[in-house]
């Protein structure tokens, strides 16, 4: 498997599932870096059941804004990391950041930019958050649209990207094997 995978696909596509499928084909203990924060009984819920799913050979790290820094810390620490989710830090960072959605997409090319010095592999989550009609809310199309440049930055930079639809994944790139059906492509 390469360094960096990215997993997207929509909401309950079973793109969690997969991305810890994939984490837990490493041997030893698997990190998992959760950018939510439970703000509401909902959350709480949705939590407590992934809590749940993922069992022993898992090791829980919660970082909803400083993931860049939570991931050179853990570096080294367990087999593979795995990321749930850069769409939930990219709505973090619009409403915390100081520079508020014009500090989101320099923050994430400096995650990015980060990638080369990690040691171990890591596994990103991310949703496909723009596919349906167009948010009639300004802020809400920001979201949106910060969420998706996201996705193409950190797709770009990752060695292996799949989607997940209705529960199948399907791989759409993998430099470590020259299947990269899209070919080059910079956003
Ligand atoms: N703070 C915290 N958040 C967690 C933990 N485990 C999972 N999460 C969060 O749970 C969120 C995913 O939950 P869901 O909303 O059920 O996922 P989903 O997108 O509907 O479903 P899938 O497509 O199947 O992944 C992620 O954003 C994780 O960060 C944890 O231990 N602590």
């Amino acid at each position: 498997m390469g360094k960096i995978v990215l997993v997207t696909g929509g909401a309950r596509s079973g793109k969690s599932r997969f991305a810890e499928r994939l984490a837990e084909g490493y041997s030893g203990t698997c990190g998992y870096l959760a950018t939510a924060e439970a703000g509401d009984a909902e959350m709480a819920v949705r939590i407590a059941r992934h809590q749940a799913r993922r069992g022993a050979g898992w090791a829980t790290i919660e970082e909803p804004l400083e993931v860049g820094r939570a991931l050179s810390e853990h570096d080294g620490r367990y087999s593979v990391i795995l990321m749930d989710c850069l769409t939930l830090w990219i709505s973090n960072l619009l409403f915390r950041h100081p520079a508020g959605a014009a500090g989101v997409i320099p923050e994430v090319e400096r995650l990015i930019a980060g990638f080369p010095r990690l040691t171990t592999p890591l596994i990103m989550v991310t949703n496909e958050v723009g596919m349906g009609i167009v948010p009639e809310h300004p802020l809400a199309r920001s979201f949106r649209d910060l969420a998706g440049e996201a996705n193409q930055l950190v797709a770009a930079a990752a060695d292996q990207v799949y989607v997940t639809i209705s529960g199948m994944p399907l791989k759409l790139k993998d430099s470590t094997t020259s299947e990269d059906i899209l070919g080059p492509f910079s956003p």
